[in-house]
């Protein structure tokens, strides 16, 4: 086989109303679908590029709602706690500034800065200003993943 199916393992991290649930929905289907405030934990699976994305360690993606400036500080509690696991100590970072759609929002680099991504020495990173909603623009932070993971992984 040429391209050979691998798979890569993900966590999608948000405070409530960030938009994991539809990010999750929009990779997975194509479309939007109403959601509910999630109670537990999603599991999904996405296909990219004959990679084959599931919960787990490989990249952390953290979706923030660029409105939500009260909450921030919050997520880089969270998103430091996380990088200190054991088992996400090879994981890279995507961060999508999500909500590029709405007024009155907290920029990227305003979020690198809240967040502190520059302090962030052993995992690489990105951050990726993005509308999930319209979700035509998801797949450039699932690329960045894929050549990532992809560029690490033993072949
Ligand atoms: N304007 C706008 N609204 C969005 C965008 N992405 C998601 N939303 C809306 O934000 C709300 C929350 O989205 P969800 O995907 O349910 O968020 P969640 O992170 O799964 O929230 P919980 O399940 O409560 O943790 C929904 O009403 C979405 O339609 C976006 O890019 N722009
Ligand atoms: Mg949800």
């Amino acid at each position: 086989m040429l391209f050979p199916a691998k798979e890569y393992k993900i966590v999608v991290v948000g405070l409530d109303n960030a938009g994991k649930t539809t990010t999750l929905y929009k990779l997975h289907l194509g479309e939007v679908v109403t959601t509910h405030p999630t109670i537990g934990s999603n599991v999904e699976e996405v296909v990219y590029n004959n990679l084959r994305f599931e919960v787990g360690t490989n990249a952390i993606i953290v979706v923030i709602d660029i409105t939500d400036r009260a909450r921030i500080s919050i997520i880089k509690e969270e998103l430091f706690r996380l990088l200190g696991h054991d088992e996400l100590q090879q994981a890279v970072v995507l961060v999508f500034a999500n909500k590029q759609d709405m007024k009155d929002a907290m920029t990227p680099a305003e979020i690198t800065y809240t967040l502190s991504l520059h302090i962030i020495k052993n995992h690489d990173w990105h951050i990726h200003a993005c509308c999930v909603l319209i979700g035509e623009d998801l797949y450039d932070g699932l690329r960045w993943i894929a050549q990532q993971v992809t560029g690490k992984a033993p072949s």
